[in-house]
């Protein structure tokens, strides 16, 4: 039975905001006409394929733009649209611009056009009409106005759940707003092509000596590609992995953060392609699909793949990012005619279960990547994985049929990498777990994933670039002790021991964010926050600034521990201890990335000391037999900060955390002011707040003491605030002088200021050689 389905007539969208970008030109539409229904394009839908039961939906079509018309007098029904060419081609019909055509049925585009998805790119041969065109959109980039597919590069953050205590779970999408995602999209420029350093068209044309990389058995198109991205040399990881990939092995990869693992499985997918004979049908299906934690890896990664694609002269495979907080009917288009997917696993299995066949193409991938594996085959996103692995590995009934036929899982390779493994989870790849192990007792659960990974090989190649090491060999590693209430003055300090360098602080609270943000803004510091509960928009906001202006510091969360490359981040502060010997790896390795240098501080207070060392003893416990202890000695120095100077600059840090502490309580008044109104209001009862706190006077418990120092702050009058902000001013306009020293004196004490500009004396920096502090390096 063929089944009719009504669309809404397509509206055109109008806007009375100019400012607000618009992908569609408001257009004159013809009027409805009445048209015959039998002369309709009708399309016909596909089947979902997980539908179990197909009785009764055999034929459907549908029909866009369409409206069902009932004459009020005489009952009779008859059909009417505005753009019918295929059927009634009117003459002198107003122009109706084709897009409107393509983008019907998607509801939420009449409200606001100012993005695409976009994901997936051309790469191939761009002519000079095009470079024109991205010159354009250059322009109108710094218009304000992006480009559709930069700004869908730059919806990428990952909205993460995260509790009052600060503790952030990276949980997949679910919970997002798409509206507000939608307001908050368009931003300036795309922060994956300023991570990924874009070249500018005059580089382009430059390309280096690839010779270094011939030994891996690559066409000449791929070396081509390479040497356009100016990568002269494999990295370790790359030498190592490409050749077992494109031998047709399942690989497990480990190499340190920043070792160039994206491209490591990368080239050997785009080599696979580009090998693939021209008629091949998988030239128009899916080859690969690359699944990532985050939103933001996931884009990195599509973004950094595409960029090998686009130094491809002709017939280069196309990308599409998957992930959430973009429409699902765009995924799903770009989807049907990518041939390398990356995503995120809640998004990709929406998108994927949606029906229309890409399941049953998504079955025929030659290659399943699973980056950062070790998040990913943990808690969080073990759902979804879960089941993306089972349907992709679902036989359907014809396929039963074809008994002899080996497993679908047989036909794919399986590529897993990461910086870090669980000893438990890299046995279990690598295929030597004793049975009744730790994992099998306490991570049932990741067992049964791994084996639904579905190897082809009974053991995979396990790569480990590194075996040594796990953090970048050009990082240096150090601590700060400082009594724990001192942790902001002693942040300060380092801080100021490291003028101008892009710093990223790393928090285990959004809470710490949002205090310490204000905290060193008001010391002058250039800091910008990122933690998962800002706007997307103001989290593109600042890794876009953070990425763009040399010496900014970025006070975040963990949401920027795993995955970011941004180029020439100088230091990583742990504010907090990092929970976990992983963590401390992702967040350092957000330093000394490639090639590069870069140093990771631990601030500490006493008590703390002594759970650093034995996690960095951990971390390195591999480096060789030497005892946890003296290794942990080796790898983390004690940074010795001249206590005098750190006294010093007491009383502006003091000053300043005044100040911030005042507006974030003034604020949370504020915002609970509202609340408890609110809830007074529905409860129809009247809103005291002098009386519900003397209601809960006498309840002395955990916390009044910092309640008490919260609702004084928040009482802080406007004008004490500014007798604050003036005193501050002029503390922070005075010379810091470090007295008493005579070393301190000979050098004519110390300007905090022309430190910041980069030209302070640097023997004020004290001795804590070895870490960037001073010039003995
Ligand atoms: N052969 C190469 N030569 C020089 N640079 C390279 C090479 N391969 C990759 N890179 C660059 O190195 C940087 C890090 O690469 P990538 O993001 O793949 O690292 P990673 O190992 O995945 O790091 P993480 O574990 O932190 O996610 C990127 O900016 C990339 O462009």
């Amino acid at each position: 039975m063929a089944q009719k389905k009504r669309q809404r007539p397509t509206k055109v969208a109008t806007s009375s905001d100019p400012s607000k970008p618009r992908k569609r030109q408001k257009v004159e539409s013809a009027p409805p006409r009445k048209v015959r229904i039998d002369k309709l394009p009708w399309k016909s839908v596909e089947l979902p394929d997980q539908m179990d039961d197909y009785e009764g939906f055999y034929g459907l079509e549908e029909i866009e733009d369409v409206a069902v018309v009932k004459d009020e007098n005489t009952g009779v029904v008859s059909f009417e649209s505005s753009k019918v060419e295929e059927v009634e081609r009117p003459t002198g019909r107003d122009e109706v611009e084709v897009q409107v055509e393509e983008d019907a049925g998607d509801e939420e585009e009449d409200e606001w056009e100012g993005f695409s998805d976009g994901a997936v790119d051309e790469p191939v041969e761009k002519s000079a009409k095009d470079n024109k065109k991205d010159k354009k959109a250059q322009k109108s980039k710094s218009n304000g106005i992006q480009p559709p597919e930069e700004q869908a590069a730059d919806s990428v953050m990952e909205e993460e759940a995260e509790d009052e205590s600060g503790n952030e779970d990276e949980g997949e999408e679910g919970a997002e707003d798409e509206d507000e995602l939608l307001e908050d999209a368009p931003i300036n420029g795309s922060v994956f092509d300023i991570l990924m350093d874009q070249p500018t068209d005059d580089e382009d044309a430059i390309e280096v000596d690839v010779s270094a990389w011939e030994p891996l058995g690559l066409s000449s198109k791929t070396l081509d590609a390479i040497s356009k991205l100016k990568f002269a040399q494999p990295t370790p990881i790359q030498t190592s992995s490409i050749p077992e990939i494109l031998a047709g092995h399942d690989v497990v990869g480990k190499a340190s953060t920043g070792s160039g693992k994206t491209l490591a499985f990368g080239i050997p997918i785009v080599e696979t392609f580009l090998a693939l004979p021209k008629d091949s049908p998988t030239r128009k299906a899916p080859l690969a699909l690359i699944v990532s934690p985050t939103r933001e890896l996931a884009h990195q990664i599509g973004t950094h793949i595409k960029n090998l694609c686009s130094g491809i002269e002709k017939g280069a495979p196309t990308v599409a990012t998957i992930t959430g907080g973009l429409s699902v009917q765009k995924q799903r288009r770009q989807l049907e005619t990518a041939n390398i997917v990356v995503g995120t696993p809640g998004r990709l299995w929406e998108v994927i279960s949606s029906g229309h066949g890409l399941l049953a193409s998504m079955k025929k991938i030659r290659f399943l990547v699973v980056d950062e594996a070790d998040r990913l085959l943990s808690e969080g996103h073990f759902k979804e994985m879960q089941e993306i692995l089972t349907a992709l590995d679902k036989k359907e009934f014809d396929e039963e049929a074809e008994a002899d036929e080996e497993d679908s899982g047989a036909q794919r390779q399986t590529l897993v990498f990461s910086a870090t493994f669980h000893k438990g989870l890299q046995q279990k790849l690598a295929g030597k777990s004793k049975k009744g192990g730790e994992l099998l007792n306490n991570q049932q659960s990741m067992e049964y994933l791994l084996k639904k990974l579905h190897f082809r090989e009974d053991r995979p190649k396990f790569i480990d670039a590194n075996p040594k090491k796990q953090m970048a060999s050009g990082l240096k590693e150090g601590l700060v002790e400082c009594a724990g209430t001192e942790k902001d003055l002693f942040l300060y300090a380092v801080l100021m021991f490291n003028p101008k360098k892009r710093s990223l602080i790393f928090t285990n609270s959004i809470s710490a964010v949002r205090r310490l943000t204000p905290f060193l803004q008001n010391l002058n510091l250039p800091a910008l926050p990122l933690h998962s509960q800002m706007a997307q928009k103001a989290r593109l906001r600042s890794v876009e600034r953070f990425t763009e202006r040399p010496g900014s510091i970025l006070v975040a969360t963990d949401v920027a521990a795993r995955g970011l490359d941004i180029r020439g981040v100088e230091l990583i502060i742990h504010y907090h201890l990092p929970r976990t010997a992983d963590t401390y790896v992702h967040r350092s390795g957000r330093t000394a990335r490639g090639d590069a240098s870069g140093s990771s501080i631990l601030i500490c207070a006493p008590e703390e000391v002594a759970g650093v060392r034995r996690l960095v003893a951990k971390v390195h416990a591999q480096a060789d037999g030497a005892s946890k202890k003296a290794k942990a000695a080796r790898f983390i120095r004690t940074l010795d900060i001249d206590r005098r100077v750190v006294a010093r600059l007491k009383p502006r840090a003091t000053l300043s955390k005044t100040l911030a502490d005042a507006v974030i309580a003034k604020e949370k008044k504020h915002s609970e002011d509202n609340f408890l109104r609110q809830a007074a209001e529905d409860l129809g009862v009247d809103y005291d707040s002098d009386e519900l706190e003397s209601s809960a006077k006498g309840k002395r418990g955990r916390g009044s003491g910092r309640k008490k120092k919260e609702k004084e702050a928040a009482q802080m009058s406007k004008g004490e605030m500014q007798a604050l902000r003036a005193e501050l001013k002029g503390l922070l306009a005075q010379r810091v002088n470090t007295g008493v020293s005579a070393k301190y004196l000979t050098s004519g004490g110390v300007d905090v200021d022309s430190l910041l500009r980069g030209e302070g004396n640097m023997e004020f920096l004290g001795n804590v050689g070895g870490l960037g502090f001073d010039d003995e390096e």
